[in-house]
């Protein structure tokens, strides 16, 4: 049965370092896998992409054009991919805007819970891995990596919020949620993540 799995952690946990391996392992397996990201993973969403990442604007817009991205990625990408039976990867989803609008830039959770009401009502990641790294730690690996974007620029205490949101909904969701510590090195985190998939197999889809 296909499964949707979600990669969450603030900038700089290591999530992107680790998505092809997980899609790898999918498919040594024989299954048909899309990796995809948010927000993105369609034109007109990479277009968004652009603007969210660089552009200062309004927290309520900043959370209706994620929510605006998401919609069209889930109708042109992440729903059609799991109705063929393919295996869906998103580097990030909804988790992200409760984490880094709601969490970081404390937009009230209702008006993110009313997006997600309308957008997704009906489906939820299978699995969400969350990659969970003290803020020193993800600033470090930031700094030694790339040039900043409008979010990776943001202060300590932001992504402390940000962080504490995400640990927030691992407990409030413990039946999808996987907390990694990716303070580990990069083999030691592999070695945990093929554990988790290889336990994957024969649970039932997310689609409510
Ligand atoms: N476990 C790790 N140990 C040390 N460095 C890491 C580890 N995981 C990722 N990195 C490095 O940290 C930087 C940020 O990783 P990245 O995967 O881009 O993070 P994210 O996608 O979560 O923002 C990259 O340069 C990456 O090589
Ligand atoms: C999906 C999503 C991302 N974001 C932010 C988190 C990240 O800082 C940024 C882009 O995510 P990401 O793709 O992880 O950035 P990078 O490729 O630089 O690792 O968008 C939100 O604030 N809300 C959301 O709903």
């Amino acid at each position: 049965m296909a499964k949707f799995i979600t990669f969450e952690g603030i900038d700089g946990a290591g999530k992107s370092t680790h998505i092809g391996f997980v899609a790898d392992l999918l498919r040594a397996q024989g299954l048909q896998v899309v990796t995809t990201r948010e927000p993105g993973g369609t034109a007109l969403g990479e277009a968004l992409r652009e603007v969210l990442l660089h552009q200062k604007m309004h927290l309520e817009t900043e959370a209706m054009l994620m929510f605006a991205a998401r919609r069209e990625h889930l109708a042109q990408v992440i729903e059609p991919a799991l109705a063929r039976g393919d295996w869906v990867i998103s580097d990030r989803f909804t988790d992200a805007s409760f984490a880094y609008q709601g969490g970081g830039r404390q937009l009230p959770l209702a008006k993110l819970e009313a997006l997600e009401q309308w957008v997704h009502p009906h489906l939820q990641p299978d699995l969400t891995l969350l990659f969970d790294v003290p803020l020193e730690v993800a600033r470090a690996r930031l700094d030694a990596s790339r040039t900043l974007d409008k979010f990776e620029q943001e202060k300590a205490a932001f992504f402390a919020a940000t962080r504490a949101e995400y640990l927030r909904r691992a407990t409030q969701y413990p039946e999808r949620f996987r907390v990694i510590d990716a303070t580990r090195t990069i083999a030691e985190v592999r070695q945990e993540l093929t554990q988790i998939i290889s336990s994957l197999s024969g649970k039932q889809s997310g689609k409510q």
